[in-house]
């Protein structure tokens, strides 16, 4: 038995690590939930109810819609989650319903292309979501296992949102943590799905090593964050180059960047604030590109691309980027995959980009949905 197993859906909150796990239930303050000062006001609302008091939850990817931040009634810390394999998949259910369809991304990802050739941007991450059927009711603990399992680092996380809605997935990406004065971030930018063959993915990953694209693509999320924490640091320590971080599908440029904080620096929730959203989700320039991102992609994102974590009274935290996840209700499940837009990409590259990191989340899930085909046998008979 593992705390996990007493989630309970509408109530509970789960954020694990390779070395921890917190789970909380219950809430008995709901926070300030939009974004801009959120973060502080948040920290004020904490401090005040006591020193061992926690928030955790999730904020979106738009800063004009609301948060999900809760001080939860009761929590507790334990022992890393034990993965679980996936063992048995269900039979193929048909095509997932694509929003927007595999067509009209390419042709998304051309017309930001034209921007990009325009000048008016350098890069922009588009993405889509595909909704499909539970064919079973979800086991949030038994996928939160899986999750582990296939995602031996990172961050697996499941939030209760409003109505019955549940936020679940494994996070590659750290946003930020704080822990004392010092500040830990792994961005992530410039990927290449992985083949099963660990011989034919070194060679991918010295591919994307070596893709100037790719290292493009991925230095213009470093630069946002080192300049937007640099203020808040006495100390920031920035690789000059990327290394190579393995996801449960995907290979990705990262890069750690760490710092010590100054004193009177920002709790992590508010630290959090100042880099989301980053190039890694959103673009360059940050208004520039969500305001393509609201002209082309044609839905909302909802949590997708926000921040998933926890923050403690004292201003320590930890806040994942909220990537390879997917939003189920009682009947259905959400996924979501997105792909940085840069000179240098392609439509069909990007496509296929975004259906290898939906595979992360369609593997999971596929004992309660079956096996999904997203969109792109439609693609094929069409095209
Ligand atoms: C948007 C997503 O991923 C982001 C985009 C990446 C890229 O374009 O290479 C890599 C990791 C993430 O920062 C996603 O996984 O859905």
């Amino acid at each position: 038995m593992h705390p996990v197993d007493g989630y309970a859906i509408g109530q509970s909150f789960f954020f694990g690590t390779k070395d921890a796990s917190l789970v909380a239930t219950g809430h008995s303050v709901t926070l300030p939930g939009r974004s801009g000062d959120a973060g502080m006001r948040a920290h004020a609302v904490l401090k005040s109810l006591g020193p061992n008091e926690i928030l955790v939850g999730a904020v979106p990817f738009s800063d004009t819609a609301q948060a999900h931040l809760v001080v939860p009634e009761s929590y507790q810390w334990a022992s890393a989650l034990e993965g679980q394999p996936l063992a048995v998949t269900g039979p193929q259910s048909g095509v997932g319903e694509c929003v927007p369809s595999p067509q009209e991304y390419e042709k998304s990802v051309a017309a930001a292309l034209g921007s990009i050739h325009a000048r008016q941007l350098d890069k922009v991450v588009l993405t889509r979501s595909v909704e499909v059927p539970l064919q079973r009711p979800l086991d949030v603990p038994q996928t939160l296992r899986i999750l582990r399992h296939q995602q031996s680092d990172g961050y697996v996380f499941a939030c209760e949102l409003p109505e019955r809605r549940t936020l679940l997935g494994a996070s590659p990406e750290l946003l930020i943590s704080r822990k004392g004065d010092t500040v830990r971030a792994l961005p992530l930018a410039g990927s290449r799905p992985r083949s099963g063959d660990p011989h034919v993915d070194t060679t991918r990953g010295l591919d994307l090593m070596e893709s100037d694209k790719d290292r493009r693509e991925h230095a213009f999320v470093v630069d946002t964050i080192a300049t937007a924490l640099a203020p808040y640091c006495r100390e920031l320590s920035v690789p000059t180059a990327p290394s190579v971080v393995a996801a449960s599908r995907m290979l990705h440029l990262g890069t750690v960047i760490t710092g010590r904080l100054l004193p009177d620096a920002p709790p992590a929730l508010a630290l959090a604030h100042a880099l989301h959203p980053t190039p890694a989700v959103c673009g360059t320039p940050t208004a520039t590109a969500r305001a393509v991102i609201d002209d082309l992609e044609g839905y909302d994102r909802g949590f997708y691309t926000g921040m998933v974590g926890w923050s403690d009274a004292r201003g320590n935290g930890q806040w994942a980027v909220t990537i390879r996840c997917a939003e189920a209700t009682a009947t259905t499940v959400r996924l979501y995959a997105g792909a940085g837009v840069v000179e240098g990409s392609t439509p069909e590259s990007e496509l296929a980009e975004t259906d290898a990191k939906l595979a992360t989340m369609q593997g999971v899930l596929s004992h309660y949905t079956g096996k999904v085909d997203n969109g792109r046998s439609i693609h094929t008979v069409a095209g």
